[in-house]
């Protein structure tokens, strides 16, 4: 639905050049929601801004549905445009216009008659839950319910893709989650296809079908929620995932319960695989497991467990156990002190 080949953003700057982004690739499936993460500057704006070229790449192409967007003339890219929605951080809200006006000029503008304008705000608030605010101003509302306004307006141009730009960055955690609910339910019943950036790692947690890590530029790893909170591969990734759970343990702890065996992250799908596998290992190996932290991730396609052990007994003890773990696809991760992260 949405791909991007090779894109590179370069940015003329003081000192030379900015690389925004470097060869970057990104495949978004039709009807999935897919999640870019990364801390500030790392070229989340600049890249969601490239898929509807508000902001135009250096290099590389953008197709939607595969029609290159990149090579259009400006009458086509103004059409296509029109399937692709977005939302912001602040909401961009029209102040002196009322709710019903915010959503209504952009499809008077575009050439829509009265009576199809009045269906479409009607429907659209409707969907986000805010009917009963049609003639107030954006200034009598909730942070919460701006953003509500602001996807209604998306939506009443009944786009099949949905960019969002850091939309719950502004809220605090419970408005987030509403929102968080709001996107899913678009995406079930309407079908349409949300990219979004964040730098909240719950955001993907609760909403995000594939997850694409950025860093200075560069995609440094993507894979689905799933096998990305289960199995991530890079220190930056992992920070992340600390965020959200108490996987953190500090260098000092960990330093001292080394010194008689292991503290392993054990990470596994599904919430019972865990516990029972546990009670197992001090029956078959002369180990003896202590849970150090526990935390079960809810995720939009299922649960990840995680569990941080120290494991005591001898070393080869220890390793027949963690080899016992492996093999019955519980993925272990041993942590080490200073380099924890
Ligand atoms: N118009 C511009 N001119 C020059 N440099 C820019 C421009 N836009 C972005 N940059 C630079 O490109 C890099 C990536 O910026 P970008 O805004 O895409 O990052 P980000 O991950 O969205 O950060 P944040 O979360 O803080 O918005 C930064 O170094 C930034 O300074």
């Amino acid at each position: 639905m949405i791909k991007l080949n090779n894109i590179t953003k370069v940015f003329p700057s003081k000192n030379g050049v900015v690389k925004a982004l470097n060869d970057v690739n990104l495949h978004v499936k039709k009807g999935e929601i897919h999640g870019v993460i990364g801390y500030s500057g790392a070229g989340k704006s600049t890249l969601i801004r490239c898929v509807n070229l508000l902001e135009k790449p250096t290099s590389g192409t953008v197709s939607i549905n595969g029609v290159e967007m990149t090579s259009m003339s400006q009458e086509k890219l103004r059409k296509t445009r029109q399937k692709i929605g977005m939302i912001f951080q602040h909401f961009n809200l029209l102040k002196t216009a009322t709710v019903y006006d915010n959503i209504a000029i952009p499809l008077k503008l575009l050439g829509y008659d009265k009576k199809e304008v009045e269906t479409r705000v009607d429907k659209y608030l409707g969907i986000v839950d805010l009917l009963e605010k049609k003639h107030t101003y954006p200034s009598q509302l909730s942070g919460g319910q701006k953003q509500r306004v602001a996807i209604a307006r998306a939506l009443s141009q009944e786009p099949q893709i949905l960019l969002s730009d850091e939309a719950t960055s502004a809220l605090d955690p419970e408005t987030t989650n509403s929102i968080l609910d709001l996107l899913l339910k678009i995406n079930e019943e309407l079908g349409i296809t949300i990219l979004l950036i964040t730098h909240e790692m719950n955001v993907i947690q609760k909403i995000c079908d594939y997850v694409y890590v950025i860093e200075n530029g560069d995609l440094i790893e993507q894979g689905t929620a799933i096998n990305l909170f289960t199995n991530p591969k890079e220190k930056t990734t992992k920070k992340f995932l600390n965020t959200i759970s108490q996987r953190k343990l500090s260098d000092s702890l960990i330093e001292q319960l080394k010194l008689n065996g292991t503290v392993t992250r054990l990470t596994f799908i599904g919430e019972n695989t865990g516990q029972p596998l546990l009670a197992q290992l001090s029956h078959r190996f002369k180990v003896e497991p202590n849970i150090l932290t526990a935390n079960i991730m809810e995720l939009k396609n299922g649960i990840v467990g995680n569990l941080v052990i120290h494991l005591v007994g001898e070393s080869q003890e220890v390793a027949n156990a963690l080899k016992f773990l492996d093999d019955n696809g519980v993925s272990t991760e041993e942590l080490e002190g200073k380099t924890n992260e």
